[in-house]
C-alpha cells in the first residue's frame, strides 16, 4: 500500500509544474485516491482559467463555499460514529480533520491555482480546449478513430427510432462518488448479443437492428484494426462484440462525467465502438496517463479534445484509451434539435465481454465482493494491472491486493474450461 507521500509523489509527476500544496489538499479531498485527485486538481484549475474576468473576490467567494460544504460532508462522515471513518495512509484522523479545515484557509484558496510558481508553456497549454472535427485529425492527437455515416441511413434511424422508445424505460444507475451515493446524470440500458446468455435480470437482449449494426461495425473496426499495431495483451483474434452499454441523454444538460470504461470483464486494452444517434453532442478526451507507448501525439494531461459526435457516427476507442485517458458527453447550454430524436442523443457503446474475465475468474475481496480491475496509469509499474476491492460507499475500500497476471489468468481459464469439459464428458 502506498503512502500519502508517495501518492502525493505520483501527483506531482504527473503536475510537474504544480503547488504541492494544491496536489496535497486535492489528494485529501479525494480521499487519497491520487485518480480522483488529479481530477479534482485539474476541475478548479479549468474552472478557474475559464472564468479570467470574474473579480477575484467572486472567485474566492464560490471557491470557499465549495469547499465549505465538502468539508462539511467530511465532518458529517467524521462525527458518524457508525460510518467508517476516511481512511488517509500516513495521516492521523485527527490530521485529516485538522487538515481538511485548512482549506478553508484565505490564503490557500487565494493561492488556488498557483499562477506564478508553473512553468509558461505549462500554463499556456492547460487552458486548452482543442476542437476536432477532421478524422485525420482525431487519429493524430486521440487514441480514437471517427468514422461519420457509419450504418446506411435508412437502419440509423430505424435503429434510433427503436432505442428512443426502449429508453423510456432506462434507468438511472447509482453509484458513490467520494463516498456520497449519488445519481448519474443521463439513464442507461446494458444489452447483450443473441448468442450470449442473459445472466442478470437487468440486461435485455439486442433488438435486430442492434444486431445489424453490430456486425457492420464489427466489419469496419476489424477492417480498420488490420492497418494498427495490436498489443501484447489485448485480446488476438477478431474482435466480437457480444455487449452493449446504452445511454440515453434526454436534453443538453444530461452528461456523462469524466471516466473511463472499467476494464474488470473486458480485460486489459479493450476496444470499444461507440455508435451515436439523434442530437449532437461534443465527446471530450484527455489523457491522464503516461504515454509510454507513444501512439498519440504527446500533449498535456490538462489538454480536452472535444470532438462533435453527429448522428450515424462511430468513434472507435482504441487501447490503451481506457488505460491512460479519460472522456465525457459535457452538459452544453443549447443544442440542434434532432427531426427524429428532438433533444435526445441515444448511445451505444459495443464491447467485447471475455470469458477469461468473467465473474467466476475475477477475485474476491475481503468483503466477499467481486474486485474491479484497474491499470496502473503512471510511474514504474504503467502497463500492469491489478485488482482491488470495488465498495464505494460509506464503509470504505477493504486493502485487497492483487497484481494481474495475465498469462497465469488465460492458463487458469483454459484449465477451468478442461474441468468443465471432462465434467461434461468424463469418458473422454
Ligand atoms: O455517450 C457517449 O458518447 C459516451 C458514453 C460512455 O462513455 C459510456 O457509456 O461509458
Ligand atoms: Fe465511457
Amino acid at each position: 500500500m502506498e503512502t500519502f507521500k508517495e501518492k502525493l509523489q505520483q501527483l506531482k509527476l504527473l503536475l510537474p509544474g504544480a503547488r504541492e500544496q494544491n496536489l496535497s489538499v486535492s489528494l485529501r479531498l479525494s480521499n487519497g485516491e491520487v485518480e480522483k485527485a488529479l481530477n479534482i486538481y485539474l476541475e478548479q484549475r479549468e474552472r478557474h482559467d475559464k472564468s479570467p474576468f470574474e473579480s477575484k473576490q467572486s472567485k474566492l467567494e464560490s471557491f470557499i463555499k465549495e469547499k465549505q460544504a465538502d468539508n462539511k460532508d467530511i465532518e458529517k462522515n467524521d462525527n458518524n460514529p457508525s460510518s467508517n471513518k476516511r481512511k488517509i495512509e500516513g495521516l492521523t484522523e485527527k490530521t485529516v480533520n485538522k487538515d481538511s479545515k485548512k482549506s478553508l484557509n484565505l490564503q490557500e484558496a487565494l493561492r488556488w491555482p498557483s499562477k506564478t510558481n508553473e512553468p509558461t508553456v505549462e500554463k499556456r497549454i492547460r487552458s486548452q480546449t482543442l476542437r476536432l472535427y477532421r478524422p485525420e485529425d482525431i487519429s493524430v492527437r486521440t487514441p480514437c478513430t471517427l468514422i461519420n455515416n457509419v450504418l446506411p441511413k435508412e437502419l440509423a434511424n430505424s435503429l434510433l427510432r427503436i432505442m428512443l422508445k426502449e429508453s423510456d424505460t432506462f434507468k438511472r444507475n447509482q453509484g458513490f462518488l467520494f463516498g456520497q451515493l449519488s445519481t448519474t446524470p443521463h439513464t442507461s440500458q446494458y444489452y447483450v448479443s443473441n448468442e450470449m446468455k442473459v445472466e442478470s435480470s437487468n440486461a435485455r437482449h439486442f433488438p435486430p437492428e442492434m444486431e445489424q449494426a453490430k456486425i457492420i461495425i464489427m466489419n469496419v473496426i476489424n477492417e480498420k484494426r488490420k492497418e494498427r499495431k495490436i498489443y501484447e495483451y489485448e485480446e488476438q483474434g477478431d474482435w466480437n462484440p457480444n455487449i452493449a452499454a446504452t445511454n440515453c441523454y434526454a436534453d443538453s444538460k444530461e452528461c456523462v462525467n469524466w471516466h473511463s470504461d472499467k476494464l474488470t470483464h473486458l480485460g486489459p486494452l479493450p476496444i470499444i465502438g461507440s455508435l451515436s444517434l439523434g442530437v449532437t453532442r461534443q465527446f471530450r478526451l484527455r489523457r491522464f496517463g503516461n504515454d509510454s507507448l507513444n501512439i498519440t501525439k504527446p500533449s498535456s494531461p490538462s489538454t480536452i479534445y472535444s470532438i462533435p459526435l453527429v448522428h450515424n457516427s462511430l468513434i472507435i476507442m482504441w487501447p490503451p484509451c481506457q488505460e491512460l485517458w479519460k472522456h465525457e458527453v459535457c452538459p452544453q447550454n443549447s443544442i440542434d434539435q434532432h427531426p427524429i430524436a428532438g433533444s435526445k442523443r441515444i448511445n451505444i457503446t459495443f464491447r467485447q465481454f471475455r470469458d477469461e474475465y468473467g465473474n467466476e475468474m475475477t477475485p474476491i475481496c475481503n468483503h466477499g465482493e467481486l474486485c474491479m480491475l484497474k491499470p496502473v496509469f503512471n510511474g514504474r509499474n504503467v502497463g500492469r494491472y491489478f485488482y482491488t476491492c470495488n465498495a464505494g460507499g460509506p464503509e470504505g475500500k477493504c486493502d485487497f491486493f492483487e497484481w494481474l497476471n495475465i498469462d497465469k489468468k488465460k492458463k487458469d481459464f483454459e484449465e477451468r474450461l478442461r474441468i468443465l469439459e471432462n465434467k461434461r464428458n468424463p469418458d473422454k
